[in-house]
């Protein structure tokens, strides 16, 4: 509070204030800092060297930020249109940029507050000279990561699911990932949800009508018939949306594909060969991969998470085990899993291949009963093709196609580099399903937070059933519930505790 008396006192004494605020006395402008919101400020293009950086203000206190460092006296400009300015510090008067500023008086601006941009040069020196100077005006700070979003969200300019839109934008690496942000963002979660909770809200005033009224006969037992319908509908969407076999969570965190198998297979040769660069060690000796190597890659579009593991075998070496363990564990964990097989491994009599291979499985993959569960998620990948005759590899590849039962299967050399677009394009053809298009159909469900307040909907949903005719109180309270869920998804109801998690994940700036 002193501090900010003695930063007022200051500039109201800087000649800029005397001749700019001329009607604003000392005691009017500490009045004024103290009482407004903070307004904030902050760069909100990256880091580093650049040709323009942006740098944004929001909050009460723009337009007098504006006039102080870019020369408006008693006027401000028109909004929305760019203007060419002198920047300068409004203690000493120094020029520190030449450049764009924009203003955008409140509502229509991206918080709803009065805003002001600086379109300026992105030199680190004429950066920080305008931060500095942005920073010695009173009522004026640094914003905190991800302010001026949470400002948005409290004026009412986007819900939280386009706020967590606006995030996975920022932090979309792959087309698809994009896609799926901006369409969350434009709004499409929001207003299935929004409809939902309007359905449940109509659903809700007819009980409360039914329990205030109906013994009076003055609402007949049919409206309370249309409720069961229309929430058993509900239901029933809510349930296909949760369905999706998290198709929208998985574009958003990227895919799980682990690469398993025997010890020498080529897996490291695999991954090295997908991410293009020597990222794990690839040797002659057996059991070289001891810990699992994760790289983020971008295949076809699609966001994926690739870890290579150690081989698959038994083992007296207490690390070697430990690695094995890892492996399992990923594999369970797994979205796909690139089985790697060495070709020169499978018996020379084409016609045990196809039980060599399912006693392969047995033993090194599938450890459990669930035998189709897990066969459906991998794909066999039979390296080393460049060790082979044509005559046998075309026998082999005859033997697996006509074998019922065995995931997709593809040959390839990770020396030689053949099969290998083929192998690309049957992994990205897994990829699509997994994801799906995020442009097609309804918006996917994106967050494990979205999917836990569903479920807890649906619950509530069932104790409207659940007493219907027992209790219409406690019916009604069910409805109340899953109300109260689905808002927390969009904002509308919500602990502070939530915002601060979601607001957490944006950057300074945004
Ligand atoms: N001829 C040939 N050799 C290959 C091919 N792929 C890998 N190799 C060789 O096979 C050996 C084992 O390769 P790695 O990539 O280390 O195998 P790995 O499955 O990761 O082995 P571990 O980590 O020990 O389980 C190395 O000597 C590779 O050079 C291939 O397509 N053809
Ligand atoms: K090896
Ligand atoms: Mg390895």
């Amino acid at each position: 509070m002193k501090d900010m008396f003695v930063r007022c006192r200051a500039l109201w004494r800087s000649s800029f204030v005397r001749n700019g605020l001329r009607s604003c006395s000392l005691k009017a402008l500490c009045t004024r800092v103290v009482h407004d919101a903070d307004t904030i400020f902050a760069l909100s293009s990256g880091h580093g060297k650049c040709g323009v950086a942006v740098v944004r203000v929001s909050g009460p206190a723009s337009g007098f930020a504006l006039q102080s460092i870019a020369g408006f006296r008693h006027t401000l400009p028109a909004a929305r249109t760019a203007l060419l300015r002198n920047i300068t510090d409004p203690h000493s008067q120094e020029l520190l940029d030449r450049a764009l500023v924009l203003w955008f008086p409140g509502p229509r601006s991206f918080t709803g507050e009065d805003c002001a941009e600086f379109h300026i040069h992105g030199g680190p020196a004429v950066i920080s000279g305008v931060l500095k100077a942005l920073g010695s005006l009173p009522g004026v700070r640094a914003a905190t990561a991800g302010e001026f979003t949470r400002r948005a969200f409290l004026a009412g300019k986007l819900d939280l699911t386009e706020v967590e839109g606006l995030g996975d934008l920022i932090h979309a690496e792959t087309e698809a990932q994009r896609r799926q942000a901006l369409r969350q963002m434009a709004g499409d979660l929001a207003r299935l949800y929004q409809d939902w909770s309007q359905h449940l809200t109509r659903c809700l005033a007819h009980v409360e009508a039914f329990i205030d009224f109906g013994e009076d006969e003055l609402i007949e037992n049919e409206v309370l018939n249309q409720v069961d319908h229309g929430v058993s509908q509900l239901q029933l969407q809510m349930e296909r949306h949760l369905q999706d076999e998290r198709r929208g969570e998985r574009l958003r965190n990227g895919v799980q594909v682990v690469i398993a198998g025997a010890p020498n297979a080529g897996k490291s040769s695999l991954l090295n060969l997908l991410c293009r660069r020597p990222a794990a060690i690839v040797s002659p000796v057996p059991g070289t991969t001891r810990d699992v190597v994760e790289t983020h890659l971008d295949i076809g579009g699609f966001p994926v998470v690739l870890s290579d593991t150690a081989g698959l075998r038994d083992t007296v070496d207490g690390v070697e085990r430990e690695g094995v363990r890892r492996a399992r564990e990923r594999v369970d964990l797994s979205d796909v899993t690139l089985v790697m097989l060495d070709l020169t491994q499978l018996p020379k009599d084409h016609q045990s291949v196809p039980s060599f291979l399912m006693d392969h499985l047995r033993s090194t993959l599938l450890s459990g009963e669930d035998l189709r569960d897990s066969l459906q998620k991998f794909l066999l990948v039979f390296n080393k093709r460049d060790l082979l005759p044509q005559e046998q590899l075309d026998n082999i590849q005859k033997t697996i196609i006509h074998m019922e039962g065995l995931p997709p299967a593809c040959l390839l050399s990770c020396q030689s580099g053949d099969g290998f677009d083929q192998f690309l394009r049957v992994l990205q053809n897994r990829l699509q399903t997994l994801c799906g298009d995020p442009l097609v159909g309804s918006p996917s469900l994106t967050q494990a937070r979205h999917r836990s307040h569903l479920q807890q909907s649906l619950r509530a949903l069932a104790q409207y059933h659940q007493y219907r005719d027992l209790d219409l109180a406690l019916s009604a309270e069910g409805l109340r519930l899953a109300l109260a869920s689905l808002g927390r998804i969009t904002g509308k109801v919500g602990p502070e505790e939530i915002l601060d998690i979601i607001f957490r994940d944006f950057c300074i700036g945004k």
